[in-house]
């Protein structure tokens, strides 16, 4: 239960940008004890929110920041966080997958020199017992690398919870659970629940995950293009109440429903067959996509499923195995990115900063790159272009000239997706394309989705996002150890029988 006893208070905190207010005249408050959900569509201001706490921005005159009762001078000193006990986990995490996790737990006190001499035989039992005491089995020598994404997170979670020690006040958990499978967020959420239990810190918490806010949070705070919504106790609250909040108005395409009746492509002939492909964690899979068609492809980590799309664009080599693509059949050991595009087919990573776009370059640059192909292009037709690509996919800001890299997360995603789908591909390979995207936004991905399969492209969706999977796919194949266990069509298209069927009990192939 949340005590009222409140630890962090933020009054009239408003953040401006140039000529772009993002932030005006929030108020946060959060209590000892409780998990405080951060919600708000891309582009909202959560980021910006917490990087006023973070000291990375400084809020425009006239905030105020109060913990536990005591004034906090604005702007946060850089790095003046950690005296005030507040510490930060964000998206990557920031682990260094060649340490280990010991080392890891560590690393910022070796960099910033505090600790000349350390004992790695003390310190294996000190990262044990921390383990223990939140009930996680983690060996403290094994490489990062070796871990599965949810030790990864609960790793960092840990090292920002032991960092802040017994003067811990707020643990800011800005999308940890992004990239975990769905197993993985019980085990988090059962640490984070221990984290606040004792009633000393709260817990901030961002997501566009509204299951995992309803579920794991005590209160919810709401920004709509940068202003409050309120506060509103969870129990409260309802997922379209909440998606009222965050969007200003009712979803109808939120609803799974609305994706229409579910269509049959069995005499449908394929534009693309992979046969038998092997890579490090598939083992033989084979599988048609026709056109119109898209077919999800799920599992827990580790059963194969993630592995495939990046095998059949080039982007990681497979051992074996071809895709059929019209008149073509391309080995898949040695098929390139450049083969691929060759083809008309396009791939969307999930890693969107890392794999799939050049930060430091405009939204104009980075949508119209596919567009270039070696050849003289007028800049003005290029400008507009990317001006409409934007209005499409409702990028936002509207403007073509900011720099990609400060744009929201959700609104990088809607700009990558729109840069392919415009190129007109034949196959669209996606990875969890939805992956930090808010409710609204993924509404109008979806939409573009069904757009450019009704144009006749066939789409192969990897995802772990079973909701997402229910929503958007005429077939979705499921993975265990390599394989292709069951292949669900029909009636058997909900989240539920697939999530059923990716946890192991419904394992014979079911149709329809
Ligand atoms: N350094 C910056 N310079 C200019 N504008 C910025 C900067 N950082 C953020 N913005 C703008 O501030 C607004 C709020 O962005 P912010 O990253 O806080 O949103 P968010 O709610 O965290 O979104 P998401 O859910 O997509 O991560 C956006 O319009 C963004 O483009």
């Amino acid at each position: 239960m949340p005590s009222p006893d409140p630890i962090v208070n933020i009054v009239g905190l408003s953040k401006t940008f140039g000529a772009n207010t993002v932030l005006k005249d929030v108020g946060l408050t959060v209590h000892a004890g409780e998990v405080h959900g951060l919600l708000g569509e891309n582009g909202s201001g959560k980021s910006t929110l917490i990087k006023v706490l973070a000291g990375f921005h400084e809020p425009d005159p006239g905030a105020s920041l109060e913990i536990r009762g005591g004034d906090v001078p604005l702007p946060v000193p850089a790095g003046g966080f950690r005296d005030l006990g507040i510490s930060f986990v964000h998206q990557d995490l920031a682990l260094v997958p060649d340490l280990s996790v010991v080392e890891n737990l560590r690393v910022g006190q070796v960099v910033a020199g505090s600790r000349p001499l350390i004992s790695w035989r003390k310190e294996k039992r000190t990262a044990r017992a921390l383990f223990d005491r939140f009930g996680v089995t983690i060996d403290p020598e094994a490489p990062v690398s070796a871990l599965s994404e949810t030790e990864r997170a609960l790793v960092a979670i840990l090292r920002a919870v032991d960092e802040l020690g017994e003067s811990r006040t707020l643990l800011v958990l800005d999308e940890p659970t992004v990239f975990l499978p769905r197993e993985g967020t019980d085990l988090l959420f059962a640490v984070v629940r221990e984290i606040v239990a004792d009633g000393r810190a709260g817990v901030l918490f961002v997501s566009h995950d509204l299951d995992e806010v309803l579920e794991h949070t005590d209160r919810v705070t709401v920004l709509r293009d940068g202003a409050s919504q309120g506060t509103h106790r969870t129990r409260d609250l309802t997922a379209s109440s909440l998606i009222d909040l965050i969007v200003g108005r009712s979803l109808a395409s939120a609803d799974p429903r609305a994706a229409g009746p579910v269509r049959n492509f069995e005499d449908v002939a394929p534009l693309a067959r992979v046969s038998a492909l092997e890579t490090a964690t598939v083992d033989g899979v084979g599988f048609d996509v026709r056109p119109g068609e898209v077919v999800g492809l799920t599992g827990i980590a580790g059963s194969g499923y993630d592995d495939v799309l990046p095998a059949l664009y080039g982007a990681r080599a497979a051992l074996g195995g071809h895709l059929t693509i019209g008149e073509d059949i391309v080995s898949l050991a040695a098929i390139t990115p450049i083969d691929a595009l060759a083809r008309k087919a396009v791939y969307v990573p999930p890693d969107r900063k890392v794999e799939g776009s050049a930060p430091e370059l405009t939204v104009a640059e980075n949508v119209t790159l596919p567009l270039l192909g070696g050849r003289l292009v007028d800049p003005r037709a290029l400008a507009g272009k990317a001006a409409a690509l934007a209005d499409r996919c409702d990028v936002r800001p509207r403007d073509p000239r900011a720099v990609y890299g400060a744009l929201s997360g959700g609104n990088q995603q809607k700009a990558l997706l729109g840069k392919w789908l415009q190129t007109d591909p034949t196959l669209v390979l996606l990875a969890e394309p939805t992956q930090g995207v808010d409710v609204g936004a993924r509404a109008r991905i979806f939409e573009m989705l069904r757009e450019t399969a009704s144009g006749g492209a066939g789409i192969v969706v990897a995802s772990s996002d079973y909701e997402q999977l229910s929503v958007l796919c005429d077939r979705v194949l499921v993975f265990s150890h390599g394989q292709v266990v069951a292949e669900l069509t029909g009636d058997h298209l909900s989240k539920h029988h697939i999530s059923d069927s990716v946890l192991g009990m419904t394992r014979q192939e079911v149709k329809a």
